[in-house]
């Protein structure tokens, strides 16, 4: 099986063999050998060849490249939503909508990167001051499993626009998605080497990252593996990292007149992608007394009746299942701990079938753990914390070490004034879902959540670096000149 692309060619990886499969069937849908340390310095040395001649291509020249990949892409929506919603287990109507974000990345980098880092010139004095920006080369992207062509693509597409050439490593669990992106940009005609595709597990991305030749990477993953890059590059200012992690998000409900909206708007940021978006409330904080209990009764009821279901179920699901039965067995088992330090289950998370990754939406009532544990859980498992008044609700939202995504839902705009100032997190909505965060706005948090390197529009801005120029089309001595140089 011919697993990586480098310099033009698919070729057999000669690392550690792996494969992916459906989570709810278990049936293989792709097998091949990931990309050894002597693959990764060579697919480098391809990167690197085909850098100077991409980069010099004139902007308009890289766009119309980029335009064909969303073409190929549209040509190719159903096969890669259905290819999405296999590997993940999301719902194939939730794939499709990750195929649209994909296209519709072209059209938005473009505007950023003309908005950002394109092109200004004005008068300083007797010279022209130019601002213009610069690819950074040969950079690394790393993609999580959730998204496995949208995020990716949220990192690729504005490189490349830049003009750094790029080395590809998705993750090991959607190798599928991966090589069918690839196989567009190939469509498109983008030229050889300019973009790499590196297959593998952990020792793939660990060359990787550790390949002297690289001058950037962005990454999209877990804190763990964030923070253990993060250690890696200090010491190197000469190379760009940026950092999207994940999240112990807060959703603060304060008490509003429209339950049903609320609960319908808890839903959508607990359990979509089967709570497995870095975006999903994690922590749903509730006013103690009758009307709090009202709002957690109608929330059960109406999540226990959640669909879930294979990906391509028809009638659909809301929820596929999570990305494999080892991530199903985690969280039963996190849910099990909580259970046993003092959480009520109000809804117990269940695993229906045990060959399949399917988990039923779990709420549990975790006010009276101890020392809970300020850790994602990345899977469809609410947890419930009653608050005494709206400090403690902010202080309770605070208290992580994360800073991704926190809302408030509330009639007032004074609380929401109040939880905005007082809140710490990089995305921070009003009674809008968490989840969902626009392409068009950047996307990142603070903490243990990102680099202070916000992705989306802001890609951009960390895919090149701006030089500054003074210029002036012929050399001429100042009238005035400083005082003690004499020129005569
Ligand atoms: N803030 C954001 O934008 C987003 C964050 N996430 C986070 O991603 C996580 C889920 O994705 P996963 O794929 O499980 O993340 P992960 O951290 O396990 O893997 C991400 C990538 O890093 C590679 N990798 C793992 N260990 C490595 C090492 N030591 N050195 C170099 N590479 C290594 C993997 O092979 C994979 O390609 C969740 O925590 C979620 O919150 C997911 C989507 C968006
Ligand atoms: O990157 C973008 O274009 C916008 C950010 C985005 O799509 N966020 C999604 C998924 C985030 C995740 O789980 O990783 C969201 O907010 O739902």
């Amino acid at each position: 099986m011919n697993s990586l692309y480098i310099a033009g060619e698919w070729l057999a990886g000669q690392g550690e063999s792996f494969q992916s499969v459906n989570p709810v069937t278990q049936q293989v849908l792709w097998a091949g050998e990931g990309a050894t340390a002597a693959q990764v310095e060579s697919a480098v040395q391809a990167a690197r060849q085909a850098f100077p001649g991409w980069a010099r291509r004139t902007l308009e020249e890289r766009i119309s490249v980029l335009e064909a990949f969303a073409a190929a892409l549209k040509n190719h929506a159903d096969e890669l939503a259905r290819t999405i919603g296999e590997e993940t287990g999301k719902p194939l109507w939730e794939a499709a909508t990750e195929v649209t974000s994909m296209v519709n990345k072209i059209a938005i980098s473009v505007q950023s990167y003309r908005e950002r880092t394109g092109e200004k010139s004005g008068p300083l004095g007797d010279a022209t001051a130019v601002l213009r920006h610069k690819p950074h080369g040969v950079v690394a992207v790393f993609g999580p499993y959730n998204f496995p062509g949208h995020l990716p693509n949220g990192h690729i597409v504005p490189a490349l626009l830049a003009g750094n050439s790029v080395l590809f490593k998705p993750s090991e669990l959607t190798p599928k998605v991966a090589e069918l992106t690839v196989k567009c940009w190939i469509e498109a005609g983008l030229p050889a080497g300019v973009l790499n595709l590196l297959q593998g597990a952990r020792e793939t991305g660990i060359a990787l990252a550790a390949n002297p030749g690289i001058d950037g990477l962005f990454f999209t993953g877990s804190s763990r593996t964030g923070n253990h890059l993060h250690k890696q590059f200090s010491g190197r200012p000469d190379k760009i990292l940026a950092l999207e992690m994940g999240g112990n998000n807060p959703l603060v409900v304060d008490q509003v007149a429209d339950l049903d909206a609320a609960v319908y708007t808890i839903i959508q940021s607990a359990f979509i992608s089967a709570g497995q978006r870095c975006t999903c409330a994690r922590r749903l904080l509730v006013p103690q007394g009758a009307w709090g209990d009202t709002l957690l009764a109608r929330l059960v009821a109406v999540s226990s009746t959640i669909d879930v279901g294979a990906f391509d179920q028809q009638p659909a699901p809301f929820m596929g299942s999570v990305i494999s039965l080892g991530a199903a067995k985690a969280l039963m088992e996190a849910q099990e701990h909580l259970l046993a330090n003092g959480a009520v289950a109000l809804l117990e998370m269940t695993q229906p079938q045990a060959q399949a990754a399917l988990l039923t939406p779990g709420i549990l009532d975790v006010t009276a753990v101890a020392d809970r544990p300020d850790e994602e859980l990345f899977g469809p498992l609410l947890q419930v914390i009653r608050y005494a008044d709206f400090e403690a609700a902010i202080a309770e939202a605070n208290d992580t070490a994360y800073g991704l995504a926190a809302g408030l839902l509330s009639d007032s705009e004074a609380r929401y004034q109040q939880f905005w100032l007082e809140s710490r997190a990089g995305i921070v909505n009003w009674n809008k879902q968490l989840t969902g965060a626009a392409s068009s706005a950047p996307f990142g948090g603070v903490g243990a959540s990102g680099n202070h390197r916000a992705s989306a529009y802001y890609a951009a801005d960390y895919c090149a670096y701006p030089v500054a120029s003074l210029e002036t089309p012929s050399l001429t001595l100042p009238a005035a000149l400083t005082p003690g140089v004499r020129m005569s």
